[in-house]
């Protein structure tokens, strides 16, 4: 009997992303070019470039929200990369989003209850039980129990934030794409944020895509690190490989050091943002 080995958690092969051109005969613009990734169970991978390198269309293309030329994706060994209507919702579910900024990504105008009472609801889940996961997930994130009645103006972005991760949260779901989650954060409150994604997959075993520009982050919360550049990956590897100071940086240069992590760099930038972490609140 031969041995199956399960299929990663998403696995995205040859994808070709383009949007239409902007002038009179121009070309569609190539916005991602035969990306190919893959992310495991319960694994983070960090994803790299610089502006405009992609990042997001990839992250949208995986969440159905642009749509793909040519390539697939794949989730849990199904293909998804056309799904569209009822069959696309359902998947929401298993893939949700955290995106950068906080303070556009809440209603204003509805309270923290009933934010996270929506994908509840849309589960099928309301009243007693509802009120029940909504005081759930606000322990989890950390959240005061009272913060169900009030309004996301109310709060600082770092706990608009944590509101906005209870949300994904909401549905268990196994992978979530997050956009930058962190850069419209102060540092201090990044860490905190950063702890919290750390901790919430230790416990629940959820898949990250983490998209950032910035290497400490990426290097603190990842497995493994794919960059990008001009809308293709250029390099992957492990995320104790992401050198600390680039040369050049999002370039073809490699940002990937020599295959030996070094762990007195890892531990330190790791003991800087526990300082941090431990000195601020959100
Ligand atoms: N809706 C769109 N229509 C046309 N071009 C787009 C659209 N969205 C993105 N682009 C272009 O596609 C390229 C990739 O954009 P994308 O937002 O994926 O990059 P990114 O790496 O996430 O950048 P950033 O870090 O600034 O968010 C850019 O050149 C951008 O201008």
């Amino acid at each position: 009997m031969t041995a199956t080995t399960a299929a990663p958690l998403l696995e995205v092969s040859a994808l070709d992303v383009s949007y239409p051109a902007k002038g009179f005969r121009a070309p569609p613009f190539r916005a991602l070019r035969d990306v190919s990734i893959r992310i495991e169970r319960g694994e983070t991978l960090g994803l790299v470039g610089e502006s405009g390198s992609g990042k997001s269309t990839l992250g949208k293309a995986i969440l159905g929200l642009t749509p793909v030329a040519s390539g697939t994706v794949r989730f849990d060994g199904r293909d998804i990369t056309h799904l569209k209507g009822r069959a696309r919702r359902a998947l929401s579910r298993d893939i949700q989003v955290v995106f950068q900024d906080p303070y556009s990504s809440l209603n204003p105008a509805m309270t923290v209850e009933a934010i996270l009472a929506e994908p509840l609801r849309a589960a099928g889940a309301s009243g007693p039980d509802a009120s029940k996961r909504i005081r759930a997930l606000l322990d989890q994130v950390n959240m005061p129990a009272g913060s169900s009645a009030r309004y996301p103006g109310e709060f600082s972005g770092g706990q608009r934030q944590r509101v906005a991760i209870a949300r994904a949260l909401a549905l268990e779901p196994k992978l979530i794409v997050c956009d930058e989650p962190v850069s419209a954060l102060d540092l201090s409150t990044q860490a905190r944020v950063l702890d919290l994604f750390v901790d919430l997959q230790r416990q629940t075993g959820v898949a990250y895509l983490f998209v950032t520009h910035d290497l400490g982050v990426v290097r603190y919360v990842s497995h493994r690190v794919a960059v990008m550049y001009g809308g293709e990956i250029v390099e992957s590897g492990d995320a104790d490989r992401v050198t600390s100071t680039p040369a050049e940086p999002y370039t073809r240069k490699l940002l990937l050091a020599s295959p030996v992590p070094d762990p007195v760099e890892q531990a330190e930038r790791r003991r800087q943002y526990a300082t941090l972490a431990g000195r601020a609140g959100p």
